[in-house]
């Protein structure tokens, strides 16, 4: 496998109104390898836009080593730009152009053939829709035409910042069938999120931020391993007796409401069935209680507050200064090459 991103000692500070400054990104790292599809999670405000930012050379980092498909960013990215799709702000589309329209002048700015623009529709499943205007599209059509535009240039690497943001649970489906679909054709995925459940259904790998820093990165299933709390859910025809025993070989038990014990501190099974058969105690139930990145998350986000910043004052103080960035990017990554795509 080789890498496709990497980040090394990442560090970002903003200015803030009060002559201060506020740390977004704190010595962070990050790898992600060819053919993932890579969950970016963190809380609100703990640095992943900032990042993908850095990444995309929209923003300076203050410090550390980036690299994009070998590429050092920002100054070679231009050499990598048409093999990286990108959207890290909601694009904003001519409501009065319809899908098909929209796609076609992006590809003529970005130099693609318009042929695409009929293959990127049907790849984000919109084929039937594109003669309708933008401005009659939900908001997941916009959220798939957005990543349409960023699929023109037909990317080994897709990088989508918060794709589900806004949209219903359907609208939320759709974008991770279509993800699946692109990985499956191959295109590596890197996506942030704040949304766990949605990085535990698309993802196999993720890396999470709390604070600038990385708390936790690698296969979803070994980061959820590395914080199984062996617990179990175990049922038993006499609930208090049977936590009793349990107790006495050192587990921890909790009686709940239903008869059912939640038994701690066990990896396997057999110490419980054991345990509780060798005093004639039937088990009824036991199964393990797997964690989920939910509680996983929470307990490596835990306490996580906003970045520091020198001066304290509230996160809202903030200039919006020293972006380099506009509101109004079509295909993000062309700002990395100096042009910019109207539509
Ligand atoms: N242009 C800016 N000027 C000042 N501070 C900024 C700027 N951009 C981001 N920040 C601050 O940097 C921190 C990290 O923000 P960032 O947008 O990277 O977080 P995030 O993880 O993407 O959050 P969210 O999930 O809410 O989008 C926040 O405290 C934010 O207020």
């Amino acid at each position: 496998m080789s890498a496709v991103i990497e980040i090394a000692g990442l560090r970002k500070t903003f200015r803030t109104l009060r002559r201060g400054s506020r740390v977004a990104v704190d010595g962070f790292d990050m790898v992600v390898e060819a053919g993932q599809v890579h969950g970016f999670l963190g809380p609100n405000g703990s640095g992943k836009t900032t990042t993908l930012r850095a990444l995309l050379g929209l923003v300076n980092a203050d410090a550390g080593e980036l690299r994009v498909l070998g590429a050092s960013a920002p100054e070679q990215l231009g050499r990598v730009a048409g093999r990286v799709g990108a959207i890290v702000e909601s694009p904003q589309f001519f409501g009065n152009f319809t899908g098909h329209r929209t796609l076609r002048l992006l590809a003529v700015a970005g130099g693609v053939p318009t042929s695409r623009v009929d293959e990127v529709l049907d790849q984000v499943g919109l084929r039937d829709r594109g003669e309708d205007r933008v401005k009659g599209y939900s908001l997941g059509m916009k959220q798939r035409l957005a990543v349409a535009s960023a699929l023109l240039k037909n990317p080994e690497l897709l990088i989508l910042d918060e794709p589900a943001n806004g949209l219903d649970p359907a609208g939320m489906r759709e974008m991770r069938e279509l993800m699946r679909t692109l990985a499956e054709a191959g295109v590596t995925v890197l996506v942030s999120s704040h949304l766990l459940a949605e990085i535990q259904l698309i993802c196999d790998h993720v890396t999470i931020i709390a604070r600038g820093r990385r708390v936790a990165a690698g296969r979803v299933d070994d980061v959820l391993a590395g914080h199984d709390p062996h617990e179990w859910r175990v049922r038993v025809a006499e609930p208090e007796r049977g936590a009793e025993l349990l107790r006495m070989v050192g587990l921890t038990v909790t009686v709940h409401p239903d008869d059912v014990l939640v038994v701690g501190g066990a990896p396997e099974s057999e110490l419980i069935s054991s345990t509780l058969g060798g005093q004639g105690l039937w088990v009824r139930e036991l199964t393990p209680i797997r964690p989920d990145l939910e509680s996983v998350f929470l307990e490596l986000t835990a306490g996580a507050t906003p970045p520091r910043q020198s001066d304290g004052t509230a996160a809202d103080d903030a200039l919006p200064a020293d972006t380099g960035a506009a509101a109004e990017p079509l295909i993000e990554l062309d700002r990395t090459e100096g042009r910019r795509v109207d539509a």
